[in-house]
C-alpha cells in the first residue's frame, strides 16, 4: 500500500468572539442539526437563531478564554496520532477537517487531493453515530465525492463508530478512576455520565442509533471499569423548545441532590475533547446547579484528548480499518434502512428550473413572513413552538 492519509473529523468552535455568530450561522444552516420541512426556510432561520443566540453563546466562550480549544486539541490529537503510527510503522498524514469552522472540511480535502494519498481513512472524533455529528459529515463528504472528479480514484475507507473499542473504555475508565481517587470513599461516589443530547424526534423518528450507542457505551465503560459505583446516564445542552433525549442532565443532577448523593464524578460521554460543553457547561452551569441541589463534592473526568491510552486506540482503530472490507460513504450515510430522509431533499431530487423559480418566490415570501414574524412576534413559527 502507498502513502496512507488519516482524515479527522470534528464539529469545529469559534476560535475568537467574533467568530460566534458566523460559525452560530453555519451550523443551525445545516438541515442534519435543525430539521425542517422546506429548504427555503433553512438560511432565514439559521440566520435568525444565529443571530438570537450570538451573545449568550459569546458570554459562554468568554467564561472559557474568548474561543473554543477544539482546534488545537484536535491538532494535538493529530500529532500524536501520526507519532503513535509512526512507531507502530505505519506512516501516514493526518488531515483535519470540522465541520462548521476552521479548518474546514473542504479544505482538509483539498490539501489531501494534492498529497496524492493513496488511501483514506475516514476517522470521525465522535465516538457513537449520530445523523447530527459524524452522519452530517458522512454526507458532506458524500457531497465533494460527488462534486470533484479528482477525488473519484481516491481509495477509502470510514469509521462509522468506535465506543465498543477496547483501548478508548479503559482511557475511559482511567480517566474515571482519575476522579475516584481524589475522594475519601472511591466506591461511594455516584458516577454521572453525561451525554450530549439530540432530539427526540432524531431517534424515534428518523432512527438515529445515537441513543442506543450511548447506552451500550455507558454499559461498557462500566463493565471495563469494574468498580462497585452507583451509576446514571442523562443528556445534556439541550437548544431550542422540542423534546430531546431524556433525562435532561439538569433534572438527574437535581433528582440525585434530592435523593442525598454527596460525591460525584460527572463523565462527559460524547466527546473526546474539552470544549465548551465539559469546559463551561458541566464545569461551570451543571457544577452550580448540583451545588445548589446539596451534592457537595463535583468532580469531572477529563476527555480523552491527547490521553496515550486514547490515542493508542486511534492508532489501532486505523490499522484494524486499513486491514478490514472498505466502508464506503454510501454505505454509512444509508446505513439503518430506517433513516428517513427529509421532505426537502425529496424535493431537491425532482427539481426542474420552474420547480427553482418558484422555490425562489417562495422563499422571498417565507423570507419577509419571518421578519414580519421577528418584529411582531406573531406567526407560524411560534404557533409550532419553533421560536419562542
Ligand atoms: C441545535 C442542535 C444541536 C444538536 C442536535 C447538537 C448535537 C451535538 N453536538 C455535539 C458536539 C458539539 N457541539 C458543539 C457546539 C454547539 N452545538 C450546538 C447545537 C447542537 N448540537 C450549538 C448551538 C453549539 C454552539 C455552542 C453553543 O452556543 O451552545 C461543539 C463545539 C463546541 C466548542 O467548543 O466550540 C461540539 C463539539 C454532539 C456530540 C452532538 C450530538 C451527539
Ligand atoms: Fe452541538
Ligand atoms: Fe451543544
Amino acid at each position: 500500500m502507498g502513502r496512507v492519509g488519516v482524515l479527522l473529523l470534528n464539529l469545529g468552535g469559534p476560535d475568537k468572539l467574533e467568530d460566534v455568530g458566523p460559525f452560530l450561522y453555519n451550523l443551525f444552516s445545516d438541515p442534519e442539526i435543525i430539521r425542517l420541512p422546506f429548504r427555503w426556510m433553512q438560511k432565514p432561520l439559521a440566520w435568525f437563531i444565529a443571530t438570537r443566540r450570538e451573545k449568550t453563546s459569546q458570554e459562554n466562550y468568554k467564561q472559557i478564554g474568548g474561543g473554543s480549544p477544539l482546534r488545537s486539541i484536535t491538532e494535538e490529537q493529530g500529532e500524536a496520532l501520526k507519532t503513535q503510527l509512526d512507531a507502530m510503522g505505519k506512516e501516514a498524514n493526518i488531515y483535519v477537517g470540522m465541520r462548521y469552522w476552521h479548518p474546514y472540511t473542504e479544505e482538509a480535502i483539498a490539501q489531501l487531493a494534492q498529497d496524492n494519498i493513496d488511501k483514506l481513512v475516514i476517522l470521525p472524533l465522535y465516538p457513537q453515530f449520530s445523523i447530527s455529528t459524524s452522519g452530517s459529515s458522512f454526507r458532506l463528504l458524500e457531497k465533494l465525492w460527488q462534486e470533484n472528479p479528482k477525488l473519484q480514484p481516491l481509495e477509502y475507507t470510514v469509521i462509522a463508530s468506535w465506543y465498543k473499542q477496547p483501548g478508548y473504555l479503559q482511557a475511559m475508565a482511567e480517566l474515571i478512576i482519575e476522579q475516584l481517587n481524589q475522594f475519601p470513599n472511591p466506591d461511594q461516589a455516584h458516577i454521572f455520565f453525561s451525554a450530549h443530547g439530540v432530539p427526540k424526534s432524531y431517534v424515534v423518528e428518523a432512527g438515529d442509533p445515537y441513543q442506543q450507542e450511548i447506552e451500550e457505551c455507558t454499559q461498557l465503560i462500566m463493565q471495563t471499569l469494574n468498580r462497585p459505583n452507583a451509576h446514571t446516564l442523562a443528556y445534556q445542552s439541550r437548544v431550542g423548545p422540542v423534546e430531546w433525549l431524556q433525562p435532561y442532565t439538569e433534572d438527574a443532577l437535581k433528582e440525585l441532590g434530592e435523593k442525598g448523593v454527596k460525591d460525584l464524578v460527572v463523565v462527559p460521554i460524547s466527546f473526546v475533547s474539552e470544549h465548551i460543553e465539559t469546559l463551561q457547561e458541566i464545569d461551570i452551569e451543571y457544577r452550580e446547579i448540583a451545588e445548589e441541589a446539596g451534592i457537595e463534592n463535583f468532580r469531572r473526568a477529563a476527555a480523552p484528548n491527547t490521553h496515550p491510552v486514547f490515542i493508542k486506540a486511534l492508532a489501532d482503530l486505523v490499522i484494524e480499518s486499513l486491514e478490514k472490507p472498505d466502508l464506503k460513504l454510501s454505505q454509512v450515510t444509508q446505513m439503518k434502512k430506517k433513516v428517513k430522509m427529509y421532505p426537502q431533499e425529496r424535493w431537491e431530487w425532482g427539481m426542474t428550473t420552474s420547480a427553482e423559480v418558484w422555490n425562489g418566490r417562495i422563499a422571498m415570501l417565507g423570507f419577509i413572513a419571518l421578519i414580519i414574524e421577528i418584529i411582531t412576534g406573531r406567526g407560524l413559527l411560534h404557533a409550532i413552538g419553533l421560536l419562542q
